[in-house]
């Protein structure tokens, strides 16, 4: 018996990838009767029946699933953003953050086009403390700064995918797909029948497929299209802004949702510069959504 993740199903057959090879698996005719689902990235065990070929004998619980795509077992999100061409969508990305967090997966951002950004004219933001990617490292996230022309950063990036599940997510035009192929380095590993790209649309259903990349598996739809907050609280808000932590007891109020009370530190903090004016500008229209979303429950 050998253990695997499933990268996809396709044609009355899944695709195991196992032992660094992808196997053509059947199911066991118990899995059959019991009409089991099973997802990309669920961690499957196989019984090789020789030419590549194998039956699936087993599968783990998952820890977790996503929707659209419909991925299991999802490690970490990498949050892709141009850091120029076009200019990072920080109101994006602020709320990519809190869906990512929310469904309980590490998020990664992904900063690219830096050898386009290094070449421009330096922008006129002499007032700006830092860098827009400093702004998040400070809150303590993972970022990383790349280029997918000249490769600058994609090998750190690399070792952060080793034996991990990822989704792409970020919009259109900030580099996903070069990314892609810049962290695959030409040894992506076919599933062995045509091409996914190229067929899609013809299929009423979209076939999500996990694709081996830089050690790991990365999936091959973007994730985290939606653009709503998750459902909460509006309490609850403030929590996915890790920067806000050391200040959030110290607001005149202990109800403060730090929006128009007097003596809020959230406030304060903002205004000599240890809380990003961005950051806090999102949190007040996040905060006016959540509130409004409240309503229609
Ligand atoms: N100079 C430079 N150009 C880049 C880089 N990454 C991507 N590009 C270019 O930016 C454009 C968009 O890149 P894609 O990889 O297609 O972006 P995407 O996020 O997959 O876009 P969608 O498929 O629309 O979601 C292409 O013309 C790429 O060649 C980079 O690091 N540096
Ligand atoms: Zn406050």
């Amino acid at each position: 018996m050998i253990e695997g993740v499933l990268l996809k199903g396709y044609g009355g057959f899944y695709y195991v990838y196992a032992e660094d090879r992808v196997w053509e698996c059947s199911l066991r005719g118990r899995f059959r009767i019991k009409d089991q689902d099973f997802l990309p990235g669920d961690r499957v065990r196989i019984l090789p029946e020789g030419n590549n070929k194998a039956r699936i004998e087993g599968a783990e619980p998952r820890l977790n699933s996503l929707t659209r795509p419909s991925i299991a077992n999802v490690d970490q999100a990498l949050l892709v953003f141009a850091l120029t061409s076009p200019k990072p969508d920080l109101n994006l990305l602020d709320r990519l953050l809190i869906q990512v967090t929310c469904s309980e997966i590490e998020p990664l951002i992904i900063f690219t086009k830096l050898d386009k950004y290094l070449t421009e004219a330096p922008p006129d933001d002499s007032l700006a403390k830092s860098s827009i990617p400093d702004i998040y490292r400070r809150i303590g996230y993972t970022v990383f700064e790349v280029s997918n022309k000249t490769g600058i950063g994609i090998t750190e990036l690399r070792k952060c995918l080793e034996e991990k599940i990822s989704v792409l997510a970020g919009p259109s035009g900030a580099g996903k797909s070069s990314l892609f192929n810049a962290l695959s380095d030409g040894k992506q590993l076919k599933t062995g029948e045509i091409s996914q790209k190229s067929q899609r649309g013809r299929h009423t259903t979209r076939h999500v497929e996990l694709m081996v990349c830089a050690g790991g598996l990365v999936a091959d739809t973007p994730g985290f299209s939606s653009l709503f907050l998750p459902k909460m609280k509006r309490e609850d808000l403030a929590t996915y802004f890790p920067e806000f932590d050391e200040h959030r007891n110290h607001c005149r109020f202990s109800s403060c949702l730090h929006d128009k009370e007097p003596d809020c530190a959230i406030k304060a903090a903002q205004e000599n510069g240890e809380i990003s004016g961005t950051r806090y500008d999102h949190y007040r229209i996040f905060l006016q959504e959540v509130i409004a979303a409240e309503r229609r429950y």
